[in-house]
């Protein structure tokens, strides 16, 4: 379990999480469920941006729904304000969905084709009942301009817009309800690099302005670390390190981190899309992880020890763990 430090009281946390899914019959038979996240405990504060990173498959999606309480833990717990987000009725549940709000990796999947985005921005509104009839439409004005949008883009539909922009619509509509905590899964990561930069300053925007909590979910090590005061890096479903985002990525103490800092070319241009780049080794099926450390078949310190258990976190500093056995601070090349 990772020790969470002294702070303020988590306006999110989870506790002990583990979701499996049921595995697919393989070539000899067997049957392997494949658990997609396992014992993660984790806690954001009000107004905390904390980044999870890792390579495709290792569990952040899963994470981050469990998180937002579309998807149900096999194990463990989410709580918001205090409130298991399990214990909820379904009427409680849907007060609370609108403090909570998602922003995909694609904006066009989750925008309706053929309504106005006006419409779109204002559907939260209207099923909350966050401003009366009349007041929709100044509403939905200041939220184009949060976001940075023409009010002229209210009557127009999605394929009238680029990837940026509708990233900004997806935006203006998780913000319409005025959420506290926000799910970020990939918001960046199918834009061009040049656009990238502008969604993620309008986010630290957001962020200072109205002081919302975010997880910001990613496999940029880079997008993360311009946004982020925490990071969390996870592993075939564990969190192998957390800790202050300035910390880790100074001095990575968990042999994954070093690894992907070092994967990832600083700040150069990479072609759109943002594929994960590789990292030296298999990333090992999440039906069949190795025995102990899950990361010991790619480490360059890996020993007998390692195979024998899960390693436990180690504190590195107050709110600075990592899973390993050799956890110690060391600068990338
Ligand atoms: N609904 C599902 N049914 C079966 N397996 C699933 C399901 N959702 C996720 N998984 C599996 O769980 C593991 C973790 O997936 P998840 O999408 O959470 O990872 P991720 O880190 O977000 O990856 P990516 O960056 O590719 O989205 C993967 O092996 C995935 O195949």
């Amino acid at each position: 379990m990772f020790d969470m430090g002294a702070k303020p009281a988590p306006l999110v946390e989870a506790r002990g999480l583990a979701r499996n899914f049921p595995g697919r019959q393989g070539l000899l038979g067997r049957v392997r469920d494949v658990w997609a996240v396992r014992d993660v405990t984790l806690a954001l504060a009000p107004g905390e941006t904390v980044g999870v990173v890792g390579e495709s498959g290792c569990g952040k999606s899963t994470l981050g729904r469990m998180m937002m309480g579309l998807d149900r833990p096999t194990e463990g717990s989410v709580s918001f304000d205090g409130r298991d987000l399990a214990a909820l009725s379904a009427a409680e549940r849907r007060k609370l969905s609108r403090r909570m709000q998602m922003v995909f990796q694609d904006p066009f999947g989750s925008l309706d084709p053929r309504r106005s985005i006006g419409a779109q921005i204002t559907d939260g509104l209207r099923i909350h009942r966050l401003v009366p009839p009349g007041e929709i439409e100044a509403e939905l004005f200041r939220l184009l301009d949060q976001v940075g949008l023409p009010r002229s883009a209210a009557s127009r539909r999605p394929h009238a817009f680029s990837g940026g922009q509708r990233q900004r619509i997806a935006v203006a509509r998780a913000l319409s309800t005025r959420p506290d905590f926000i799910v970020a899964d990939e918001p960046v990561s199918a834009l061009d690099v040049s656009i990238q930069a502008q969604v993620v300053n309008l986010l630290m925007d957001l962020r200072r302005d109205l002081d919302l909590a975010m997880l910001f979910i990613s496999h940029d090590l880079h997008v993360v670390r311009h946004l982020c005061t925490r990071i969390v890096v996870m592993y075939l479903g564990r969190v192998v390190e957390e800790g202050p985002a300035e910390r880790v990525f100074a001095t990575p103490a968990h042999p994954y981190t070093r690894a992907l800092l070092t994967a990832t070319p600083s700040l150069k241009p990479r072609p759109t899309g943002g594929a994960p780049r590789i990292l030296p080794g298999e990333l090992p099926s999440p039906a069949n992880p190795p025995s102990g450390c899950p990361f010991r078949t790619r480490c360059p310190l890996a020993e007998a020890a390692c195979a024998e258990a899960v390693p436990a976190a180690r504190r590195i500093e107050p709110g600075w763990q990592a899973a390993c056995i050799k956890a110690a601070p060391e600068a990338v090349a």
